[in-house]
């Protein structure tokens, strides 16, 4: 049995951050029972609908058809490749301060709170189904430091149908009384007890363990709140378990990076695994991840503002991936990450919310900053004028550094450079053949309810065009939905071919 969408859809397509797939006219067929994507017809007239789908035997009873209306269209789900669940009741608040102090004075007096585990499953809920809501269907989590109430976060993403990581936080030192694990044996023990809470959830029918979609994650909160024997433990625990993805923040904060390299000076560093030559003399951030092991291919590095051009080289040799969080960078004043210099190197790049150090739980709004932050680069660049002159180039040959990102690299990083950050760009990030369908149905409708978007369906009427979508308007929608859309914009979110979430499910 199958489902198939027919109407306007937009993707990025593997490799390609200078253009995406804009179909004005698409059927895409969903398994029913497996939820991946089975064929996709571009280019079908609506007279042509019924004679595609008789060519893959989908007739009678086999068949569920959405059809989507003018203004609709279909887009992969977001990627949220960084966020914090017991931040989300903090959105908004504490504004005026930098990192270490937000953390000190907003941030873990309410992270504290969530030993209570009914509190945990009340704020839990509410922020998961937001995050849903907002079309997020791959989230990063990080949870508190506490056992029992990130199991039930991982309990929840589970029941809702999210896919996602969940973490709970390793922090053993520098860190307030009230909100610090007692050694760094105990944080271990908890770890791998959530580890195995997480892949104890039922798989998805039919599934195994490792295609689960709510996996673990090893979270070591940042360098200066692990002590070097926690480190160790937790490089050892990912040498044991490669598939063991990783999260952690590297070089947000000027006053951060200050403290981390005087708290691991290379005196006390490991040396490395895979090393190969004389160990460093001086410390690097991420030299302190890879000297305990944890510097991998699936490492998801978040923020990456401040980096050394030494660790942008062993970040791109290990294969780690970076989390830009830009409404977090400008928020906290942390600074912007180089996004296009990373791009050009060839370092997965994708968003995240960072919440509450952002204050917001959309990656749209992630998206309007990723820009900003990518403006604020080249106006600061030396060769500003340039770049200026060369805007018409065919933009594949222009490198992205000290350039504006295109539409079509924001939605890439909104989606399948999340994807790749997180190692699951052969399931999900794009809307192919053969992935699992993970999406969006978005609508750029006057009756959307965002008072902040102009409808296109209004623009047609004026123009007294008819309703028929072309390719350019069809780009027209997008870049719309990617500055000025919200949750009320997102009328369904799919993910493994399940409805899970959006404006419509909210109704029914
Ligand atoms: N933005 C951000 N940076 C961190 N570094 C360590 N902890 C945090 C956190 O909770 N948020
Ligand atoms: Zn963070």
């Amino acid at each position: 049995m199958s489902t198939v969408f027919y109407g306007p859809l937009v993707t990025p397509t593997t490799g390609s951050l200078s253009s995406y797939l804009a179909i004005p006219n698409a059927a895409l067929s969903v398994s029913r029972d497996t939820g991946t994507i089975q064929w996709i017809e571009e280019d079908v007239h609506p007279s042509a609908l019924q004679d595609v789908m008789a060519k893959y035997g989908i007739v009678g009873e086999d068949l569920f058809l959405v059809e989507l209306q003018t203004g609709e269209f279909l887009i992969p789900g977001f990627i949220d490749t960084h966020t914090h669940g017991p931040q989300v009741p903090n959105m908004g608040s504490g504004q005026e301060h930098e990192l270490l102090d937000w953390l000190a004075k907003v941030t873990f007096p309410t992270e504290a709170k969530f030993k209570d585990v009914a509190f945990a499953r009340r704020a839990y809920t509410s922020a998961v189904r937001r995050i849903i809501d907002n079309g997020t269907t791959t989230c990063c989590y990080y949870g508190s430091l506490h056992l029992e109430g990130t199991k039930v976060l991982a309990d929840i993403v589970h029941n809702f149908g999210q896919r996602a990581f969940v973490g709970k936080c390793n922090m053993d030192r520098n860190s307030p009384d009230y909100y610090v694990e007692a050694s760094s044996q105990d944080s271990v023990l908890h770890t791998l007890e959530l580890i195995t809470h997480i892949r104890s959830l039922a798989p998805s029918a039919g599934g195994s363990p490792s295609n689960a979609l709510v996996q673990p994650i090893l979270t070591p909160r940042f360098a200066i709140s692990c002590t070097p024997e926690l480190l160790t433990s937790l490089g050892g625990i990912a040498a044991s378990d490669p598939s063991l993805t990783i999260q952690t923040h590297i070089s947000e904060n000027a006053a951060e990076i200050v403290f981390t390299k005087s708290l691991f000076p290379p005196s006390i560093l490991p040396t490395p695994p895979n090393h190969h030559g004389p160990k460093p003399t001086e410390t690097t951030y991420a030299g302190v991840y890879d000297a305990y092991g944890l510097l991998k291919s699936n490492t998801i590095l978040a923020h990456a503002v401040h980096l050394e051009g030494s660790e942008v080289d062993l970040i791109k040799r290990r294969n780690a991936g970076i989390s830009h969080c830009p409404t977090s960078n400008f928020n906290l004043r942390s600074g912007w990450a180089k996004v296009g210099a990373l791009l050009d190197k060839g370092i997965k790049v994708g968003l995240g919310t960072d919440v509450s150090g952002g204050f917001s739980p959309s990656i749209l709004t992630a998206v309007q900053h990723a820009s900003i932050a990518s403006k604020v680069v080249a106006l600061s660049a030396p060769e500003h004028k340039h770049t200026q002159a060369h805007h018409h180039t065919a933009a594949t040959t222009i490198p992205f550094a000290n350039r504006h990102l295109p539409v079509s690299t924001l939605l890439y990083l909104a989606t399948l450079g999340g994807a790749e950050v997180c190692n699951l760009q052969e399931k999900v990030g794009s809307l192919e053949v053969g992935k699992e369908f993970d999406a969006l149905v978005v609508s750029v409708r006057e009756d959307s309810g965002n008072p902040n978007l102009w409808g296109v369906d209004l623009d047609q009427e004026l123009a007294g065009s008819g309703s028929e979508t072309d390719k350019s308007e069809l780009e027209g929608m997008l870049e719309r939905f990617l500055f000025c859309g919200d949750d009320r914009n997102i009328r369904r979110v799919y993910v493994r071919g399940q409805l899970i979430g959006g404006k419509e499910f909210r109704r029914a």
